[in-house]
């Protein structure tokens, strides 16, 4: 067992990882994993040189017996990687190596990655997000409230200039943020070219005629030459944001893209994840990968509701919340298998979406609390009297919680809202 060393303890400068694998043999396919995942293969290599193991390889420190499925053990297995063995400040290298081949050996039953611990030295090698929660509400002059925003919906199919209407309209109901769905981006009835200008020029309209500081994040995800001229067509429209569809585009896009040091705010949109994420069997957790993107440098994350339509339960979407917002986490041994310093680094908004419509307010806000970017698509657009309700209906009940209301006893102030509670029960 070259990699199985159960005495180590993990240096502060070491890349840590929390892994839960079903297999026969535990300890053997500890072993293995660490050696697929560092400088090892199957076999023992006779150009292997003795001063390459003793300072790359890595150490399983810890390994848990926690079940038993089948013929399958499941265990939680630790393994220390000496950082050296890295090119620390390439996001894809590094995962090539620490999740990378693992997934795919006959010997795993199930292989799913909980959690890094990322050392200081690795944390400093990343940008990570330029504005923070509050360089956020500054920019949207928004001090202590949930911010709203919408989708426009349809996802796709409006022609810019019905897009644009129903952007302006969200705005004028009360949003803060329009954004574009996942799915749109430079379709032929909406081309980016022409919607980038004539939603600012709507988002500029509604900002005179509310007075509040209004935010459009136009969806530029395209392989990334394209990507970028959008970003420069955001740029020169005076768009403060843009949105990454960051699963689909990559972790090498989303690490460069935030080095090109555009002004941005990046808001990622996190479509593909549950792919890899969702089961408890295999892939990585959705707590892992927001990590990784906080170091990448997005702004803004989608991490679930809890009570909307898409899964993820209370406990993992707040400790999701914990890894983006704090600037130390402490373990759980539930979500959060090691404690996370970040040095400092820059916080990211939290962003709970899907499903999301004004009864629901509340009660995402008691879970997720008043930091947090509240986004709904049908919720506002399928209110029965149409858009501007239907954001008149959630600012409302954000202005609820706000004010110690219950929602019922803000709906007899708001029409809209009484309007909504009625028709989603
Ligand atoms: O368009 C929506 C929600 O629309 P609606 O409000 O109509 O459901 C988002 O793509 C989902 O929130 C993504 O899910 P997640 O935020 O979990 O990644
Ligand atoms: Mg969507």
């Amino acid at each position: 067992m070259d990699y199985v060393d159960l005495n180590y303890t993990p240096s502060e400068n070491d890349l840590l990882s929390c892994i839960r694998v079903k297999a026969k043999n535990l300890m053997k396919v500890a072993n293995e994993i660490a050696a697929e995942s560092s400088i090892g293969t199957w076999t023992k290599v006779q150009t292997m040189k003795s001063d390459v193991y003793e300072k790359l390889r890595p150490k399983v420190y810890e390994i848990e017996e926690i079940g038993e499925e089948g013929e399958s053990k499941v265990g939680i297995i630790k393994i220390a990687y000496p950082l050296d063995a890295f090119e620390i400040e390439n996001m894809p290298g590094t995962l090539a190596g620490i999740a990378g081949n693992i997934f795919g050996m006959k010997i795993v039953d199930g292989l799913r990655i909980l959690d890094y611990r990322f050392p200081e030295k690795f944390v400093k090698a990343y940008r990570g997000p330029r504005y923070g929660i509050d360089g956020i509400r500054k920019l949207l002059k928004v001090e202590e409230r949930p911010l709203l925003g919408t989708i426009v919906k349809p996802k796709v199919g409006l022609k810019t200039d019905e897009f644009a209407e129903v952007a302006y309209n969200a705005w004028i109901g009360g949003c803060d943020i329009v954004k574009d769905d996942e799915n749109l981006v430079s379709q032929s009835f909406n081309k980016f070219e022409d919607r980038i200008f004539k939603v600012l020029e709507l988002r500029d309209k509604a900002e005179e005629e509310t007075g509040e500081k209004k935010i459009y994040m136009p969806n530029i995800t395209a392989p990334y030459r394209e990507m970028i001229k959008r970003a420069e067509l955001a740029e020169d429209a005076g768009s403060e944001y843009v949105m990454l569809d960051v699963v689909v585009l990559g972790f090498s896009a989303v690490q460069q893209f935030r080095e090109e040091d555009f002004k941005f705010v990046i808001h990622a949109h996190r479509a593909m994840h549950a792919a890899i994420t969702r089961s408890k069997d295999w892939g990585i957790t959705m707590l892992t990968l927001a990590k990784i993107y906080r170091l990448l440098g997005v702004d803004q994350l989608h991490i679930g509701t809890v009570v909307g339509k898409m899964e993820g339960e209370r406990a993992e979407v707040c400790a999701i919340r914990d890894e983006i917002v704090l600037d130390k986490v402490e373990k759980d041994d539930k979500n959060k298998f090691f404690d996370q310093d970040w040095f400092g680094m820059n916080n990211v908004f939290p962003v709970a979406s899907g499903g999301v419509y004004p009864k629901l307010v509340p009660e995402i806000i008691e879970i997720l609390g008043k930091d947090v970017i509240i986004q709904a698509g049908g919720g506002i657009h399928g209110h029965p009297e149409g858009t501007v309700k239907g954001a008149i209906a959630m600012r409302a009940a954000i202005d609820a919680v706000m004010e110690g209301k219950s929602l019922e006893e803000k709906a007899e102030e708001v029409k809209e809202l009484k309007v909504a509670l009625e028709h989603w029960k």
